[in-house]
């Protein structure tokens, strides 16, 4: 049995909403082929239940539960058609929403906004005055009043999910924006798109009604629930309550079917829900790597500035790193490290802007236009969250693969031995196993090794690691780092790894750049990173401040450094 077959079945909201939607659907397909009929032939009038007319007759002598059956196909079929509209363009236009540049972005944003705050109904009714009265009138008016939840509801989560790390790997991978949309962030945003799915059908299903009560809706000869409901009324009024029984039931029914499938189908589109199949808690282990022939490159940043409008928040950083060398970017929480980085990512938060005088990574400009297949071959990127590396909702295997796929145009089943082989080089325990699982089904070590070994697959001139052992216990911390080493030392490829911890980055790096509000204040080499070689008042206030782990912590003058302190050149 499929882990997801096995979720539905751990899932008995679901199971009874799909048991009433199958009843539902049944009466929509059987009851017009066996009763038309019947329900439209007439007999006495208001007559009281009996065995011939289970729930009576209407002013006109129709049998009311025939009546009732009978109108579920048409009811069904307008509250799918209806919400079919407002999910599809809703989404579409999210999505289209999400892939504009920021400045018509934001001005969508707003209409959608101010749709929203429209009551839907009232726009429902609008458009249905607009186009008439008629069953398609108001499923199009019902649609459309639906599609600006929908729409806000996907880019606020586009948003969202546009930030993970996935996605911006996949965006240097120079992914298609469609592709990243239905492949990477639409399967992340399915829960609630789901919820509301299914609460939109149910809405739909009491605003069809209501608008078919009201007879802006179905109209004779042809009957909805709705209709049958005001036909009902003066019955109802004079005390004969058994003609609304049915068709009030089965909105009922059908309108909770939709709400507890909506919510079964999220707990079960989610794979975090999924029972563990995996082997736990090894993610230490000992298998060898492969070695991968040496490469030489440079990275060249001369005068790089960020600003955020007018704020400068990198300003004028110059910095190189030499092939195979590995160095640290240190500095306190806010001071540049990780937009200096990014920079030569190209993956800058939107409304930034960036200026250098040089910015290369080899023979390749960085301040050109750069074709995703050279970036992707120029530098790889380890994040420091491993738990949002990866998207939560595919296999590791396919978006493993994926840059080999993309960029190398490697087939499916070569890129999944090459990537075993890469697992297997960062020593991660049974690739092919792990090749098959969810993210959440690897620990936090297991998919930080996955993403080292998917950061070399592309053979990378530089790896930039920010803080890549920051959210990993201390043995899993060290063992990261272990073979980050070891991937400089057998590849011979360049690390810029952005650190807090000065300790790691002694230990770790070859020279260490420090940064300090947005400068570059400092550059040193690693073996010299102590309070008496460091030169600038910053590092050395840095260093006074991190615990020694040869002796106490040290408490010098530096630690009492302030900018205002000291007049140095920004650049060490
Ligand atoms: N999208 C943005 N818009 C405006 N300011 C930003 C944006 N992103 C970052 N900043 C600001 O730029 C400065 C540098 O940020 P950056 O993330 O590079 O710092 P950092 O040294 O990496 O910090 P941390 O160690 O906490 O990650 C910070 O003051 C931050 O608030």
């Amino acid at each position: 049995m499929s882990p997801r077959s096995r979720r539905r079945r751990g899932n008995p909201g679901l199971v009874l909403g799909l048991a009433l939607l199958g009843i539902v659907i049944l009466i929509a397909v059987l009851a017009p082929v066996f009763f038309s009929g019947e329900a439209d032939a007439l007999g006495s009038r208001f007559a009281q239940p009996s065995s011939g007319h289970p729930l009576g007759t209407d002013a006109a002598g129709h049998d009311v539960l025939l009546r009732a059956l009978v109108a579920t196909r048409l009811t069904l079929l307008m509250t799918a058609g209806a919400t079919a509209i407002a999910v599809a363009l809703g989404i579409l236009l999210g999505t289209s929403v999400w892939l504009m540049r920021p400045r018509a972005r934001e001005v969508c944003l707003r209409v959608i906004d101010a749709m929203v705050a429209f009551p839907g109904l009232l726009l429902a009714l609008v458009v249905a005055a607009v186009l008439g009265a008629g069953g398609s009138s108001v499923v199009i008016a019902i649609g459309m009043a639906g599609i600006p939840y929908f729409a806000r509801l996907t880019a606020n989560l586009a948003a969202k999910v546009s930030q993970q790390e996935y996605v911006r790997t996949a965006r240097l991978l120079g992914v298609s924006h469609p592709r990243i949309a239905v492949r990477h962030m639409l399967p992340n945003m399915a829960e609630p798109l789901l919820v509301l799915s299914a609460s939109t059908f149910a809405s739909t299903l009491t605003a069809l009604s209501a608008l078919s009560f009201v007879g802006i809706g179905v109209q004779s000869p042809s009957y909805d629930w709705g209709k049958l409901l005001s036909e009902a009324l003066p019955s109802l009024l004079a005390g004969r309550p058994f003609q609304m029984v049915g068709p009030a039931a089965l909105v009922i029914v059908t309108g909770l079917a939709a709400i507890l499938i909506g919510d079964g189908l999220a707990a079960a589109a989610n794979p975090r829900t999924a029972r563990r199949t995996a082997g736990r808690g090894d993610a230490r282990d000992t298998e060898r790597d492969t070695p991968v022939p040496r490469e030489d490159y440079l990275v060249d940043v001369q005068d790089l500035w960020i600003h955020s409008g007018d704020k400068p928040l990198v300003k004028g950083v110059s910095f190189g790193i030499r092939p195979g060398e590995i160095v640290g970017v240190v500095g306190e929480s806010g001071s540049g490290k990780t937009l200096t980085a990014m920079s030569l990512a190209r993956l800058l938060p939107d409304g930034l802007t960036l200026s250098s005088s040089r910015m290369a990574i080899g023979d390749l400009d960085l301040r050109r236009p750069v074709p995703p297949g050279l970036m992707a071959d120029a530098l790889s990127l380890v994040y420091q969250d491993p738990a949002s590396t990866f998207n939560p909702a595919l296999r590791m295997g396919t978006q493993l693969t994926e840059m080999l796929r993309t960029h190398k145009h490697i087939g499916a089943r070569a890129a999944g031995h090459r990537m075993v082989e890469a697992l297997q080089a960062v020593r991660l325990t049974h690739p092919e196993r792990r090749m098959k699982q969810y993210p959440h089904e690897l620990s936090g070590g297991m998919r930080q090794r996955a993403m080292i070994a998917t950061a070399l697959a592309t053979e990378p001139r530089l790896i930039i690691a920010d803080e890549p052992t920051t959210a990993l216990d201390v043995t899993v911390q060290a063992e990261i780092l272990r073979e980050l080493e070891r991937v400089n030392g057998r590849l011979g490829t360049s690390i810029m790894f952005i650190s807090h911890d000065i300790g790691v980055v002694r230990a770790l790096c070859h020279r260490v750049i420090v940064m300090y509000r947005g400068e570059v204040v400092e550059e040193i080499d690693a073996a010299d990173l102590t309070v008496e070689s460091a030169r600038h008042p910053y590092t050395r206030a840095l260093l006074a401040a991190t615990p020694d782990i040869d002796g106490p912590v040290e408490t010098l003058p530096g630690m009492a450094w302030t900018p205002e302190a000291t007049k140095e050149p920004s650049h060490g």
